[in-house]
């Protein structure tokens, strides 16, 4: 039988790592270099070559979408179908496998229910009432970070030191105890505790443990430099004795060191597999020879390194385009426009990656996307109109608009909580369709009735004066001011900030944003409604399912969903001081380091064409900053970029003509975005942006001195300059 086939499209290097026959094989290389390849076709090697049976093989990905891919690699090799005897899949999905076959031994019952993280807090939630917590001192999602925190490194509350005298953790532990009971009782089980329940499986059952040491004859990993302390430890009580392990990873790509992820696993693992040979791959095959170098340089001012080179006999390939936008609005507009240019060429547009560094990024460049009627899709994340807390701020908004909203009102009724219950809420429900009324009128003649508890009664009281209070207040607001004022005196942005972790503060960073989508917001009927308009809009735009499905979509994602993925053109948008690397992330030099590896991931994503922007002003969270391009995009050589300017007229003759009218007309007046202009007192400055028309027409201008000013135009006598 001839085999050689499989080795064909490697190189040597490739190819040792391919048919090592090492019982611990730890393949340590940069981005591109064929680490999942090599894994592929190892897989196929012992099939094919060594006899083994897809049976004997456990292979673990990071994503589902990695697994599915890789089993279809794999069938394609060997010319035909694995059926379902290879594991193959992520971590937790494999436990998921295992706790299934074994659930009884794994003390739960066979049906047992997975608790997403929704689930998970809705849960905390009502241990939190049930121990009489106050939801603004202990919010829930504390203690969910608490306990998943715990979880990922493997304890249980029963492991948690406890010498007393700290309120903090003496509650975190109370509640960490009751949701353990609470879940074992109904047989529910989070994300963290697949993964726990499946290491204490093997651990406490050493028969069922050995059935799995004979059955599986070679484990793979994937990516394994983002491996966690429990992930390792699975590996290890099943592989530790002596099992054949192939582990792929590079330690400059590790990016969730902040959810538990530990670099040091790269390095314990030639401790604790015996024998381990380690492999490098050295040669890049993904990317040109410009995008590599730039790379290179990039994770060269790192200091924590194993240290590796990437090269690649490739062609040089393009310059990478840096584009100084003046605003979000600009940049979101060039990278469409760049799109649409790409496809003119051989591009499609599932060829194209939109890459950024924080999810309320994406709003931006969606509306961009959606004016040019480019489907897109958001890769492992939600589309920003759909997300819960922008759903919860636009409910409220509704209610202003229209109290006769059912949805909104059954969506925001106790979000935040304020004390009415689901009875209360049901004997709503049950009013309004005996009575044939709207939630709000049901409610209201519910309160008057007077047939409720008094507590209860209250709770509505003080929901339907909310309600009320938003709408008096805000009626003569601007649209931003208003949606400003809904989401502070509605308690959403205190509700998220009280919680921890990095979902609740990007729950905030989006609330916050809405304040900017409707700072931006343009009605097409300037006489009409603009909070009705606003609202349509983003009821549009959450359901334009169709650009979201189209199968051949430009691919939005964060920096951290790129993982292992690879596109022929990358943008990356937001290149900042501040945003990337991350405000919360500059002054601790390992979490630079992190988002320096995250930098690494992001370039090395592209195959042929790399475009980085970045926004002199950049409206992000409600706030108008002013950040400088970002120490990362200094790290590349300078022969390696091209850089772009708007008011490089020449390239950019298109961009003026998208612009909205009232900018057109400023742009008539002599002025242009990114004009350099003089005022008699302020000084020199630079254009920014445009508001309004005729006499009310304003300019924002970016001062030197003075900073960044509104003027209106009329009277602000601005001085052009060269
Ligand atoms: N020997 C080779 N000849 C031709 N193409 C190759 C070779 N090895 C890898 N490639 C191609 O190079 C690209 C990168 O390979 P792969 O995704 O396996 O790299 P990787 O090391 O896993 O990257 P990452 O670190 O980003 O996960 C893929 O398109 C792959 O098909
Ligand atoms: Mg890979």
């Amino acid at each position: 039988m001839d085999v050689s086939y499989i080795l064909d499209d490697l190189n040597d290097a490739q190819r040792d790592a391919v048919t090592a026959d090492s019982p611990g094989t730890l393949v340590l290389a940069g981005a591109g270099s064929g680490k999942t390849r090599v894994l592929v076709h190892r897989i196929a090697w012992k099939i094919k070559v060594e006899g083994l049976s897809p049976y004997a093989i456990m292979a673990v990905t990071f994503t589902n979408k990695a697994a599915r891919e890789m089993r279809g690699r794999i069938e394609e090799l060997l010319g035909g179908q694995l059926h379902g005897g290879m594991w193959v899949g992520t971590f937790h999905g494999l436990a998921h496998r295992l706790l299934k076959a074994h659930a009884a031994d794994a003390k739960l019952p066979d049906n047992f229910q997975i608790l997403d993280a929704d689930d998970q807090q809705r849960l905390l939630k009502r241990i939190h009432r049930e121990l009489n917590l106050d939801d603004s001192r202990w919010p829930p999602r504390q203690s969910q970070y608490f306990i998943n925190g715990h979880k990922d490194e493997g304890r249980r509350s029963a492991h948690i030191d406890n010498p007393g005298g700290d309120l903090y953790l003496t509650t975190m532990l109370q509640v960490y105890q009751r949701y353990e009971q609470i879940c074992q009782q109904q047989g529910v089980i989070d994300f963290a505790e697949l993964l726990l329940r499946a290491l204490e499986l093997w651990r406490d059952n050493p028969a069922i443990l050995e059935h799995y040491q004979q059955r599986f004859k070679h484990v793979l990993v994937d990516e394994f430099q983002d491996t966690n302390a429990v992930q390792y430890a699975w590996l290890q009580i099943l592989a530790g004795k002596g099992m054949p392990i192939t582990a792929v990873g590079d330690d400059d790509q590790s990016i969730y060191g902040w959810r538990g992820a530990r670099i040091e696993n790269i390095q314990q693992f030639s401790k604790d597999f015996a024998d381990t040979r380690i492999i490098r791959l050295e040669q890049n095959y993904r990317s040109t020879a410009t995008i590599l170098k730039a790379a290179n340089a990039v994770i060269k001012h790192n200091s924590q390194r194993l240290g590796k080179e990437l090269w690649t006999s490739g062609e040089e390939g393009e310059p990478i385009t840096l584009f100084a936008a003046f605003n979000e609005q600009d940049e979101a507009r060039f990278i469409s426009d760049r799109i649409e240019d790409l496809l003119k060429e051989d591009y499609r547009r599932a060829d194209i990656g939109v890459l950024y560094r924080s999810n309320a990024q994406s709003r931006t460049l969606e509306e961009a996307l959606i004016r040019a009627g480019l489907p897109y899709r958001i890769y492992g994340g939600q589309r920003f109109y759909d997300r819960l807390e922008i759903k919860n701020a636009l409910a409220y908004l509704r209610l202003i608009a229209l109290r006769d909203d059912d949805t909104a009102v059954e969506r925001v009724i106790n979000t935040p909580t304020r004390g009415i219950g689901n009875r209360t809420v049901e004997t709503i429900r049950e009013y309004a369709r005996d009575h044939q009324l709207s939630l709000w009128r049901a409610l209201l003649a519910i309160i008057e009735g007077g047939g409720l508890a008094a507590r209860a009664n209250n709770a509505l009281r003080g929901f339907v004066s909310l309600i009320e209070d938003l709408a008096q207040q805000t009626a003569d607001m601007s649209l931003d001011a208003r949606v400003d004022y809904v989401i502070q005196h509605s308690g959403l942005i205190a509700f998220h900030e009280k919680e921890k972790g990095e979902k609740a503060q990007a729950r905030v960073e989006n609330l916050q944003e809405l304040i900017t989508a409707a700072k931006s917001f343009e009605p097409e009927d300037e006489d009409g409604d603009e909070l009705r308009q606003f609202l349509d809009q983003a009821a549009l735009d959450a359901g334009d399912q169709q650009a979201a499905e189209h199968e051949d979509s430009v691919q939005l994602m964060t920096l951290h969903s790129a993982k292992g993925l690879e596109f022929p053109a990358v943008f990356i948008a937001g290149v900042e001081e501040n945003l990337f690397p991350h405000k919360m992330s500059i002054e601790d030099p390992s979490r630079l380091e992190e988002e320096r590896r995250l930098a690494y991931v992001g370039i090395t994503r592209a195959e042929r064409k790399l475009f980085l922007s970045y926004a002199e002003s950049r409206r992000l969270y409600g706030q108008e900053n002013f950040n400088s391009l970002s120490r990362f995009v200094r790290e590349i050589p300078s022969e390696c970029i091209d850089e772009v300017r708007i008011n490089n007229t020449v390239s950019r003759p298109t961009s003026f003509a998208s612009h909205s009218a009232s900018q057109q007309r400023a742009a008539e007046s002599g002025i242009v975005l990114g004009q350099r202009v003089l005022h008699s007192i302020f000084g020199a400055g630079v254009v920014l942006s445009f508001e309004g028309q005729g006499a009310s027409a304003r300019v924002q201008v970016n001062f030197e001195d003075e900073g960044s000013k509104w003027l209106v135009l009329q009277y602000a006598n601005l001085e052009l300059l060269q």
